[in-house]
């Protein structure tokens, strides 16, 4: 693990959002002060209740300090307050802001983070980590700034009452120092070993929950139940270890504290036989150093407590360091013209590689597809279909080449505006614990009832919403466990017809659907593709019927040959023209060629044509 990040680079960090509670900081602290100077000046009034009144049994000299110190402790009482709620109200506001900071961050990272992540520990950074932050750079400075404020108004007053006497109980002082010192690095190995066991305890929960149906069928049960265990040992450990070091350090302090205060006494005794000092002003001068510890304790604890916060900020910098993988473009750049019929969708001469990956999953692939049209791209496991779809998207840009809408490069298109032009249906039919119709209208939230409706029809969703216990309003699980595979498909597909966008993206749309559940899938493609640029990605050739063309996309050679063979003869495909996605490799002079359903676009060339084949 890399060494914790120094105060100065966590409040750089952290700092501007911070800025917007300036104010309200400020008012807190002076608040606070103001809280000190009127105990300060309680006391005051203490000492001269003793000398003039107490000591001398007179009444009316009791009346003015009394009253006095009733309106002090008053004022002090309303300051405390105004100061701790202004403090506390600034602090949350700051976890509110940057909790929705990391939100804002993460959520703008591509899937490949995710893919090497844990949702579980992704949840603990976002909660407990950023409270850790908070801690320090928010509250952890109001009460630094306070406890320090009080520890040099009460030793001024102690000075100013017996500066001797003061000199002899501040000589302790270094010993509250030592103990907090001592003690802070076993609290910094403690804490980063409950905040990593913390995000392990709720990776292993989030996991165990999101897989449930997986773990039942597999009898793993234990085997989870074994993990939480060593999670939580791990994480019972390093909070023992914490609870041991935050235990022990009071009473050693209060040790110190008492050997302090009968020196004071002692001294204090010879000093009044001496005639040097009043019995009020001894009682003020042990009342000064009496207050003096409670806030060096704080500054003890609070050094602990930074260091424990220290190693939530780690885990918090390193995720705001990690960087999306593509660039948005410059803000008030133009996005693309309203489209009614589809756009043209090209991919040129695009090589790409996963990050951390060794294999390139595209090399040197073209592919124009023009508006409106229907291409069903189909290839080998592995050949990088969905890769497409994601680079499509915006996930990743290429490593080289470019990938087009209507001849623009999408790197020169606000991401935005890029996914506002391409609606997905995923392999997996993300399904939100939500409505019917609020899961249909997730990406356009602000449709109307009627919108919805008329999505589901053309997704032909609607028959089995309405046979659902409460139609549109039945609540679904978070992962559809009402739906079955195929009705999880058509709500997906109408959440991505709801969006209208000009592009539409299928990936494996009838994957482990029974041939029923399939018709019902791909019946509403038909009309759908009718008023878009439609990119199926499937190994079903019974879709190929469906499409204007079929692109098959091979691994190496030998297997895009072989399927570009073999695929449209054994499936009989009906129409439609298969041709390799790898265009730069030579086509086999036995390619199948099929007749194609509509004529070839003009002003797009016609890859085998262009080279020499009838
Ligand atoms: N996040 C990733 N990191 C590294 N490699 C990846 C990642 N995602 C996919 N790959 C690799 O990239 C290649 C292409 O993957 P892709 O998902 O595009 O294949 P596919 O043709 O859609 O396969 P399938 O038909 O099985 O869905 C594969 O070799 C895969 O192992």
């Amino acid at each position: 693990m890399t060494a914790a990040p120094g105060l100065r680079e966590v409040f750089a960090r952290f700092r501007p959002f911070l800025r917007a509670e300036r104010g309200g900081l400020l008012v807190a602290a002076a608040l606070l002060v103001l809280a000190a100077l009127a105990d300060t000046a309680a006391i005051w009034m203490f000492m001269l209740i003793t000398d003039e009144a107490l000591a001398a049994g007179s009444l009316d000299a009791f009346w003015t300090p009394g009253l006095s110190w009733l309106g002090i402790a008053a004022f002090g009482a309303a300051s405390s307050f105004g100061g701790t709620y202004l403090a506390t109200r600034a602090a949350e506001r700051f976890l509110v802001r940057l909790r929705a900071h990391v939100f804002a961050h993460v959520q703008r990272l591509s899937p490949d983070f995710f893919a090497r992540r844990r949702t579980g520990d992704l949840v603990a950074r976002l909660s407990g980590d950023v409270e850790a932050v908070e801690r320090l750079v928010a509250s952890g400075m109001v009460e630094t700034g306070t406890a320090l404020f009080s520890v040099v108004l009460y030793a001024g007053a102690a000075l100013y009452l017996r500066w001797d006497l003061a000199l002899l109980s501040f000589a302790l002082a270094p010993a509250f120092w030592l103990v907090a010192r001592s003690f802070s690095a076993g609290m910094r190995t403690a804490s980063r070993e409950e905040r990593a066991g913390n995000g392990e305890i709720a990776t292993v929960v989030a996991e165990g929950l999101s897989h449930v149906e997986l773990v039942q069928a597999g009898n793993q049960q234990h085997n989870q139940d074994a993990k939480l265990r060593a999670a939580s040992t791990r994480w019972f450990r390093a909070k023992l270890a914490e609870a041991r070091l935050s235990a022990l350090y009071p009473p050693l302090v209060t040790m110190v504290e008492t050997v302090c205060i009968l020196l004071v006494i002692g001294v204090g005794v010879w000093e009044i036989s001496a005639e040097r000092i009043t019995l009020g002003g001894l009682m003020a001068f042990a009342a000064y150093i009496g207050y003096l510890y409670p806030p060096l304790q704080d500054l003890g604890r609070i050094t602990m407590a930074v260091t424990a916060a220290r190693a939530g900020s780690e885990r918090l910098i390193e995720l705001l360091d990690a960087r999306p993988a593509v660039a948005d473009a410059p803000i008030g750049t133009a996005g693309l013209p309203p489209s009614r019929s589809g756009r043209a969708v090209e991919f040129d001469r695009v090589a790409f590689r996963y990050p951390q990956a060794t294999e390139p999953a595209l090399r040197d692939f073209r592919l124009q597809v023009r508006p409106g049209e229907f291409v069903l791209i189909t290839g080998p496991s592995g050949a990088g279909k969905s890769t497409l779809a994601r680079l499509l998207l915006r996930f990743y840009d290429p490593e080289a080449g470019r990938v087009l809408l209507d001849g623009v490069d999408l790197t020169r298109l606000p991401l935005h505006a890029v996914r506002d032009q391409i609606g997905l249906v995923p392999q997996e039919a993300d399904v939100l614990h939500a409505t019917v119709a609020d899961n249909i209208a997730f990406a356009r939230p602000e449709a109307t009832r009627a919108e919805v409706v008329a999505a589901a029809r053309e997704a032909d969703a609607d028959e089995f919403v309405r046979a659902l216990p409460e139609g549109y309003d039945t609540m679904l699980g978070e992962r559809g466990a009402l739906l079955s595979g195929g009705q999880r498909r058509r709500i997906a597909i109408a959440r991505a017809v709801l969006r209208r966008t000009p592009v539409l993206v299928l990936d494996e749309p009838t994957n482990g659907l029974d041939a029923a559940s399939k018709s019902k899938v791909v019946a509403p493609l038909r009309a759908l593709a009718r008023t878009r640029t439609t990119i199926l990605i499937s190994h079903d050739p019974e879709l190929a019927e469906l499409a204007d063309r079929v692109v098959v996309l091979g691994g190496e050679p030998t297997s895009r040959l072989d399927a570009v063979a073999a695929w449209p003869v054994r499936h009989d495909v009906p129409a439609g023209r298969v041709l390799s996605g790898d265009l730069s490799a030579p086509v086999p002079d036995d390619a199948p060629t099929v007749r194609l359903r509509r004529p070839w676009p003009a002003g797009l060339t016609d890859p085998l044509h262009a080279r020499g084949r009838p």
